[in-house]
């Protein structure tokens, strides 16, 4: 099978910066201008003493100095410019970029953004793409002409006298042999700089999440293990690498600008034989200083030749990340009927088949639980059919279209998810309420809150709906952020409601609360909740029995306790714990 080459990072970047190429083209012409012009000055110095040498004054130097006033002047004025220019295009592109990450985003399978640590899209999204700022506003133009500098003196110098010229280029060669074996190495390095910081990065913003534990266990930062492991490693990571790069950065930094070192003696030598000018030497050692400066500059973007690839890697797996393929054009849908034909499902195949074999009917109108032990599937089912993955075998339809031929704004107005993690923004109470539908009046704001039992809660806070919820909502109690969540559900409105009922045992007072709030959501909807207490569940119209990822067995509560042994002995083990509960 033929197979297709990757394209290099700076392929890829440069297609990146596709509609800003212009700026960066004329940001490179003015970039050498300016160097061009920075090398005026050189030549000026150099020519005046040619002149002095030759018996010249003050009055022949004149237009000498003017020209290196005008050729500073130029430098600063090209260069600034062609720094302003390669600016704006690079903050152009990082923005366009960025758009692109988070669009992205909303095509990828919701799944997948669950399984990714939200430290690790962060990183990407503000640090990978800051780090090309660099590579983009800096490498092409100032790289290229501080490149060139050095090869137009050098090769000048050659004109001058091949041999100063050899003289001249000593250090250079010897500097540049040395940043070789240090940059040999910068590309795993920084790889690995790259994986030690994602991790911590992670940790942290598990840490930062896991908070209240950490206090409510009086665990100190310290003792955090993960959190400062990781800290401890990204600390240790640069320390070694520092130290492992020490030695070849203060040698090339020492050697590359000792450029007179060879010049001087191999000039003075050839000047005492008389086979060079006192007017060419002192030319040359006045040209060759002029050498080292752009050098020292351009070898500091090799660090940054070397970070591409990561930058460009890792914001390229999130762009081209594989999406849900879904049609343009709506679906028509006769009904809501949902139904499962020998569905299975795979997260990672290396973990093999997590659902094996499912199929199951769920009429409009209808209550049905998923209930079964931990880790047998529920969650996994009810995403697959609020369209989070594909699935990995047979089929899911909704009022007989395929998930798979429904866009998934279409499914996702149909269907509200109200999930145990009741994340509210930090933005009003109001605002949070009315994310289920953005067109809702205040009045329907407030009368879904009266219905989901949280009106009067509301009311109470400082600025009552006005009040911010604090980010996660964590200046509201879980009850609380639970209600709030059934009340944006509810202003949603959707046919079809799936629930994941809270494992976190609620005071029985606000239990009352949240189960009124429910029922009122999901009055006349489709309703499939993952139940982890029977109890709530005893009167669905179908309870499905989950065990290994297959169903162990579906019917109404009476027919399971006679035909499903393991319904019949959850069913026990629910009666003996509420009973306990209740001596
Ligand atoms: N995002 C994921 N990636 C990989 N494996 C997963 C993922 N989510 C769940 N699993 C695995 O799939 C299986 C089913 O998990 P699922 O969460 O659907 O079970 P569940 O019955 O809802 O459990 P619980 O009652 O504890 O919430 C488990 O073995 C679980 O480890």
């Amino acid at each position: 099978m033929e197979s297709k080459k990757a394209p290099s990072p700076f392929a890829v970047l440069w297609g990146w910066a596709d509609g800003e190429h212009g700026g960066f083209y004329t940001s490179v012409a003015l970039a050498l201008l300016g160097v061009a012009c920075g090398m005026v000055p050189y030549f000026c110095v150099a020519a005046m003493i040619a002149r002095l040498l030759s018996g010249g004054g003050l009055v022949e130097c004149m237009p000498w100095c003017a020209g290196a006033l005008v050729g500073y002047l130029g430098k600063a004025l090209f260069s600034t410019w062609s720094t302003a220019l390669s600016h704006t295009a690079t903050y152009h592109i990082l923005r366009k970029v960025r758009r692109e990450l988070l669009a992205k985003l909303s095509r990828v399978p919701m799944g997948t953004i669950l399984d990714t640590p939200s430290g690790q899209y962060k990183t990407t999204i503000v640090d990978r793409v800051e780090g090309m700022e660099p590579t983009l506003a800096h490498l092409l133009p100032e790289m290229t002409s501080n490149l060139l500098v050095p090869l137009a003196i050098a090769v000048y110098i050659f004109v001058l006298d091949w041999r100063m010229g050899l003289a001249s280029l000593v250090t250079t060669v010897v500097g540049m042999l040395v940043s070789m074996q240090s940059a040999k190495n910068y590309g795993p390095r920084w790889q690995g700089a790259v994986e030690v910081g994602r991790r911590m990065a992670n940790a942290i913003v598990e840490y930062v999440g896991g908070i209240q534990v950490v206090k409510a266990f009086s665990q100190s930062a310290g003792s955090y293990k993960r959190y400062s492991d990781a800290v401890t490693e990204n600390a240790q990571y640069y320390v070694d690498w520092m130290a492992e790069n020490q030695k070849f950065m203060a040698v090339m930094q020492t050697v590359i600008p000792s450029v007179l070192l060879p010049v001087l003696p191999v000039g003075l030598l050839l000047w005492s034989g008389g086979s060079l000018s006192a007017a060419t030497f002192l030319t040359i050692v006045v040209l060759s200083l002029g050498l080292t400066g752009p050098l020292i500059s351009a070898m500091t973007f090799v660090d940054e030749l070397a970070v591409v690839g990561t930058n460009v890697g890792e914001i390229s797996a999130i762009l081209d990340a594989p999406e849900l393929q879904r049609p343009e054009q709506e679906a028509t849908l006769s009904g809501m009927a949902i139904n499962l034909d020998h569905v299975s499902f795979t997260y990672k195949a290396e973990d093999g088949e997590v659902l094996h074999d499912i199929s199951l009917d769920i009429a409009p109108g209808t209550v049905t639980a998923l209930v079964g032990p931990s880790g047998s599937g529920k969650s996994t089912i009810a995403k697959l059919i609020a369209g989070f993955w594909d699935v990995s075998g047979g089929s899911i339809t909704l009022g007989g279209a395929d998930l798979k031929d429904i866009p998934l704004e279409q499914l996702n107005r149909q269907i509200a998810y109200v999930s145990q993690d009741n994340y509210l923004f930090d933005r009003t109470v109001r605002e949070n309420i009315r994310m289920g539908r953005l067109d809702a009046s205040d009045e329907e704001v407030e009368r879904v809150a009266k219905a989901a039992g949280c009106d009067e809660f509301i009311r109470a806070l400082d600025h009552g709906y006005d009040t911010i919820c604090g980010g996660g909502g964590g200046h509201l109690s879980g009850g609380e952020k639970q209600r709030i969540s059934i009340a944006r559900a509810m202003l949603k409105d959707a046919p079809i409601v799936i629930l994941d009922e809270a494992t976190a045992s609620i005071d029985p007072e606000n239990e009352a609360v949240i189960q009124r709030a429910i029922s009122n959501l999901t009055r006349g909807k489709t309703l499939i909740v993952i139940a982890h207490r029977l109890g709530t569940v005893a009167d669905a119209d179908n309870i499905v029995v989950i065990n290994e990822g297959r169903i162990a067995g579906q019917g109404r509560q009476e027919e399971l306790l006679k035909q499903c042994p393991l319904y019949a002995q959850m069913w026990n083990t629910y009666l003996g714990t509420r009973d306990g509960k209740e001596e």
